[in-house]
């Protein structure tokens, strides 16, 4: 059964001292448990939308929200940012910024002293986050030490550790080359399994949302502009109008066969070469 966490009922949001509306009319409703991908091009409102779920817009930008934003039914706008906090995580998109501390335990530690969290179920949440995260070895470790890859998971280990029902990730793997990529995806589907978790992602990168949503969302000057499964999205007639790119298996064969289903992945994409090859008489 379907049980919405989040709801934005024609969310308007403009922010102060500006003539344009940075968000305009979004609705949307995410199931608990989801996982669920945004992208589109620069200045669609991708980080804003963001920043709409978890308080920062209104509550410290400023600014003119109009329309709902509910999560587990209840409006943001009627939400102190620590009960806003409590349920939604966010992970900022550069873990640099994100990690204040000089090592992983301190990090770890830091939420969870803010949040009054007894000292011997600190010790125990820290283990959890690094363990659901794939980097329990790692505990006490000098934080300047880390891997690109593992800074990012301890970014979202700190965020985990505060047990959020909606994790958020910006961009979360812009600073991160292929492998570390799949890697943080990888962490995030396995939190959506194992832990029921709600996760919303913006990504540029959109072979990792074709492998990894249930949902993909195209921004386009703050509007919704495409949504459903990502191969709902990356099938639809309008896709090239929205400045997105494809996943480059997807593109080619949109290209090049316009009326076939196209691939999504590299394996789909090899089984779509195969069934050309053979429907040409090849072998
Ligand atoms: N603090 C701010 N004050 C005024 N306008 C802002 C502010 N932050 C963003 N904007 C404007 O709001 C719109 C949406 O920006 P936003 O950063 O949400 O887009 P985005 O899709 O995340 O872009 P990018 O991919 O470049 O990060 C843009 O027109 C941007 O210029």
């Amino acid at each position: 059964m379907h049980s919405p966490i989040i709801q934005l009922d024609n969310l308007c949001y403009r922010y102060p001292n500006t003539e344009h509306n940075a968000l305009n009319g979004i609705n949307l409703v995410v199931d608990k448990g989801s996982f669920v991908g945004f992208t589109g091009p620069t200045g669609a409102g991708k980080t804003t939308l963001i920043k709409s779920l978890n308080g920062i817009v209104p509550h410290f930008v400023g600014g003119t929200l109009t329309g709902l934003v509910l999560l587990n039914g209840k409006a943001t706008t009627s939400l102190t940012t620590a009960e806003i906090g409590r349920m939604v995580g966010t992970v900022l998109d550069d873990p640099e910024a994100q990690i204040i501390c000089l090592d992983v335990e301190q990090e770890l530690a830091f939420g969870l002293e803010n949040y009054g969290v007894p000292p011997a179920e600190m010790e125990q949440r820290m283990k959890e986050a690094l363990a659901c995260v794939g980097i329990a070895h790692l505990f006490g470790r000098s934080t300047a030490a880390l891997s690109g890859g593992q800074k990012q998971r301890l970014a979202i280990a700190a965020v985990l550790a505060m047990r959020p029902e909606v994790l958020i990730l910006d961009e979360p793997t812009s600073e991160l080359d292929p492998l570390g990529s799949e890697e943080v995806f990888r962490v995030l589907k396995q939190l959506q399994v194992e832990h029921g978790m709600t996760i919303l992602v913006t990504e540029q990168k959109t072979d990792l949302l074709a492998r990894y949503c249930d949902q993909l969302i195209i921004l386009r000057e703050g509007e919704v502009v495409l949504s459903g499964t990502p191969r709902q999205v990356f099938q639809h007639p309008d896709i090239f109008n929205f400045g997105v790119a494809l996943p480059e298996v997807t593109e080619l064969a949109r290209r090049y066969y316009p009326s076939a289903v196209p691939p999504l992945t590299l394996e789909e994409g090899v089984q779509f070469c195969r069934s050309l090859i053979l429907s040409s008489g090849g072998q």
